[in-house]
């Protein structure tokens, strides 16, 4: 039986549109964007209301530290890329790390990929000038064009339309893979197969043999792996663009109660995080966990706000707050917003984002990070943690599984002339595979510490 929803709160699902909304496109024609939403408002859920909230019970887990959230992929996934290939790539090197923290701390990784819908992007600027010439900024695949021509930089609402369908053929991909035998932890050497062989693969391949050994041991205990063959893993990303995630926003049968079923966990990034613009308004009135991002210019008065307007009553697993301070300032910033929400009592799970706060443009024009920095970042947040006696709940990546070179250093030492080697992203830098493993074993210490 279903349960019908109050009208008023289906009615609220569109207070946004009085709101100030940050970071949209200026869609050209608005007939056509009607038509493309009103599709889209067709088109099945991606994701069911009942998996978002089982997410939410594993997120009230991490904030318990009872488990340790991992959320990782593209920084900007692009229609092109979402090949068989790549999918597979980044969904081993997330099982790689999950495994690596999941062996050193002897805790459960949640799994989340940034993956399947992660193609809206803020910009600091509306728009870019190359050679005197000024075009739309690049938002995004599912806005415009990355091609610097008035053509593929004109914000074309059909690209709502193709964001749904390559995330409905990413997630099956995921769901094939994790589901049908690939994620089995009896494979765990199978995933840092095609990889390239560096000391990082080599520090994998010493764990997967221990993981092997201890398989075989149990096996000859008689224990039953059945739980092992698959896994859960989430998808998620910035809830940014509204003329997609309102679409896609449905009420659930069981509860009479709106899910935004374009992703499992959706976040308000740091750029409209506004607590009285649309994304926080759009966001407070669906049930999915949530996450925000807090910048350094975050205040504790802001952060408590969030939790008034996000989770006023307090639900476990409902708010995680994705800090991304910089790796100079966290140790600075950190510990007061911790310490005044934490002492507010109601629960919030703690994740680190240890790449956004740490960009900035190499002497030969690139956009990069420093992997040191990066892993400080994660540093600083553990220590603000274990110094107030809170639970640091999880990591939130930009990665990719393949030998990128965007960020600085790692064991590879990629300097300022290796960028250049094989620098794909639109917009931000990404750990390749071997960073993101290196990153792993240094957190898993971490964990171990904690
Ligand atoms: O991913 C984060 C932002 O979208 C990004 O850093 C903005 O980049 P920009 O400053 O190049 O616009
Ligand atoms: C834009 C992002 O981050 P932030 O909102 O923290 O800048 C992001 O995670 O892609």
């Amino acid at each position: 039986m279903s349960v019908e929803p109050d009208p008023a709160v289906v009615e609220g699902l569109d207070a946004w549109r009085g709101l100030n909304a940050l970071q949209q496109p200026t869609w050209p024609d608005q007939d056509e964007l009607a038509r493309a939403t009103a599709k889209l408002g067709q088109l099945p859920p991606l994701v069911f209301a009942g998996e978002a909230d089982a997410l939410r019970a594993q997120l009230a887990a991490a904030s318990r530290g009872e488990a340790f959230v991992l959320v990782g992929g593209d920084c900007a996934e692009t229609f092109a890329e979402a090949t068989a290939d790549n999918i597979r790539n980044k969904i081993k090197t997330i099982l790689q790390m999950a495994v690596v923290l999941t062996y050193g701390a002897s805790l459960p990784v949640v799994k989340v990929g940034r993956m399947a819908g992660q193609y809206a992007k803020p910009r600091s600027s509306g728009d870019e000038t190359r050679d005197g010439v000024t075009l739309p900024a690049f938002r995004g695949d599912i806005v415009n064009g990355f091609g610097f021509t008035p053509e593929d930089r004109r914000p074309d609402p059909q690209r709502l339309l193709e964001a749904y369908h390559t995330s409905a053929s990413t997630l099956n991909l995921i769901r094939a893979f994790t589901t049908g035998g690939f994620a089995s932890l009896l494979r765990v050497h199978e995933w840092n197969r095609g990889f390239i062989k560096s000391p990082a693969y080599a520090r994998y391949e010493v764990l997967a043999a221990e993981i092997d050994r201890a398989i075989r041991f149990m096996a000859a205990c008689g224990a039953d792996f059945e739980q092992l063959r698959t896994v859960d893993f989430y998808s998620s990303h910035e809830g940014l663009l509204l003329d997609y995630e309102r679409p896609l926003t449905r009420i659930d049968s069981r509860t009479g109660l709106p899910y935004d079923c374009s992703a499992h966990f959706v976040w308000i990034g740091e750029r409209t995080r506004q607590l009285d613009g649309a994304h926080v308004d759009f966001f407070s009135r669906v049930q999915n966990p949530i996450g925000v991002k807090l910048g350094p210019t975050t205040t504790t008065d802001d952060a408590l706000a969030l939790l008034d307007r996000l989770n006023p009553t307090g639900e476990p697993g409902r708010l995680t707050f994705v800090t991304r301070m910089g790796a100079s300032k966290v140790r600075d910033l950190l510990p007061e917003i911790v310490e005044k929400v934490s002492a507010d009592g109601r629960p919030v799970t703690w994740v680190c984002d240890p790449m956004h706060g740490n960009g900035f443009t190499s002497a030969s024009g690139y956009k990069t990070r420093r992997f040191s920095d990066v892993v400080d970042e994660v540093a600083g947040f553990f220590e603000v943690h274990r110094a107030l006696g809170t639970v640091p709940g999880g990591l939130l990546i930009e990665l990719t599984g393949d030998d990128v070179t965007e960020v600085l250093g790692g064991s590879e030492e990629i300097d300022d002339d290796g960028l250049a080697r094989r620098y794909e992203t639109l917009v931000d830098p990404r750990l390749n595979h071997q960073q993101s493993l290196e990153l792993a074993f240094q957190v898993a210490e971490l964990l171990r510490q904690a």
